[in-house]
This record gives C-alpha cells, structure tokens and sequence, in this order.
C-alpha cells in the first residue's frame, strides 16, 4: 500500500515548501496540485475544456506562479465540472509507490480522504503576504488583499471549500523556521508509521 501523506492550506502558508522536503526525505513522489489549476486557468477558454485536455506540457508554462495566475485559479477552481475532471489524476498519483505528497486545498477532504498523515498548514496573513511578496518581488499591500481575496473564494466556494479535515494536524508556520517546520512534519509522520 503505498503512503500518503496530504498537505492542505490557505496560500502561501508553507505547503509546498514542506510537501517537497518530505518528500526528499522519505523518498516519495510529489504533486503540487495547484499547479493543475493554474494551468486550466492559464489557457484560456473554456476552463472544463480545458481541465478536461490538461496536457504535462501545459504544467511547464514559465508564467503559472504568478500572482494573476494564481487569481485566475481560484476562479476557475469554483466550478464543480473542472474540479471533478482532475480528480482521477490526483488519484493516480496519489496511488504510486512507495508513497507520496500532495499538497493543494482538498487533498485530504476530497482527494485522498483516507491518507494516513493530514498536515494543515496556516500562517498569519501578514506573514504569508509578505513571504509571497518576497517571493514575486511585489508589494506586501497589494499581495496581502490578493491572499484575502483568493482564501475567501477558496473557503466560500461550494465544491471542496478549503478547510482542514477533522483528522488533519495543524502546523503554524508564522514564528518557526523552514527547518523547524519541516521538523514537526516529519514527527507527525514518523508518529503516524509508528
Ligand atoms: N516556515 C517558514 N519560514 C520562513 N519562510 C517560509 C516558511 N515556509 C515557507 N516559507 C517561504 O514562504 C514562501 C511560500 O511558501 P510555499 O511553500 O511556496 O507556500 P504554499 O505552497 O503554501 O503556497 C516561500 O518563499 C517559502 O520559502
Ligand atoms: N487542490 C487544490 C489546489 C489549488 N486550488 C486552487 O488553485 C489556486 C492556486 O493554488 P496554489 O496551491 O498554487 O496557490 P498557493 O498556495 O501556492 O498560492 C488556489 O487558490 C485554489 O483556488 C484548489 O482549488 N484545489
């Protein structure tokens, strides 16, 4: 049975960047299933259209972390018929050995409700929008209403809102270190494989 460890949060929180850690250090597979919405939204069209053709080649477009395609995500992420469309994918991947990690927002409510290891993780808002800012060279102002604003669509949205599953663990990254919250994920892990 492979091992999956599913990672949920708002944006910018650490997911990712705790998701690829563990899976450096245990060996797994990682899918960072943002990047799926990111790509539907950048192509353009119609979004189940284009969910439902997405391509590995539309995943290597240079302009998905960007904050606009981050927005456009979010819209395109509401709608049920492009939500469903990527789920056997996830799935699939989910499924490989010997185990791996998906981060995104309905990971383990939605995707891989019986994954072992839940991690949700939060950060303040003024932390997260000043690490995004940081990361995209942009206005901490400014980024903080486009988290705002993305977190309220996420959380609001009918299809797999955005909340933490009832077994999941919350970690806060705003005061700890990458090192000191990787080292708390690997402890939830390391507990939950006895
Ligand atoms: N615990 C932490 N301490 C300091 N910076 C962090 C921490 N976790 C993540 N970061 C930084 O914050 C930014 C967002 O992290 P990321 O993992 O991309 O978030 P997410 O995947 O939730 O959007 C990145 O620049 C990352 O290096
Ligand atoms: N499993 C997922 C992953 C992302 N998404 C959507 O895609 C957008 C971009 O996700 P992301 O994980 O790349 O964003 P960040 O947290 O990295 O900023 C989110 O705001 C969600 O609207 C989703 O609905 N479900």
């Amino acid at each position: 049975m492979p091992f999956i460890i599913a990672i949920d949060g708002p944006a910018a929180s650490g997911k990712g960047t705790i998701a690829r850690a563990l899976a450096a250090h245990y060996g797994f597979h990682h899918l960072d299933t943002g990047l799926l919405y990111r790509a539907t939204g950048a192509k353009g069209g119609d979004p189940i259209e284009a969910a439902r053709s997405l391509a590995p080649d539309d995943l290597q477009r240079d302009d998905l972390r960007s904050a606009e395609a981050g927005q456009a995500a979010s819209r395109i992420a509401a709608i049920p018929e492009v939500r469903s469309a990527l789920v056997e994918f996830q799935r699939r991947f989910a499924a490989q050995e010997p185990g791996s990690v998906l981060d995104g927002r309905d990971i383990g409510t939605v995707i891989c409700p019986d994954a072992p290891v839940k991690l949700f993780v939060i950060a303040s808002n003024e932390v997260r929008a000043r690490r995004r800012a940081e990361e995209l060279g942009a206005d901490p102002a400014e980024m903080l209403d486009q988290l705002q604003e993305r977190d309220r669509r996420d959380r609001e949205r009918d299809t797999a809102p955005l909340r933490p599953a009832d077994d999941a663990t919350v970690i806060d990254t705003s005061h700890i270190s990458v090192e000191e919250a990787v080292a708390a994920a690997i402890a939830i892990v390391e507990r939950a494989r006895g």
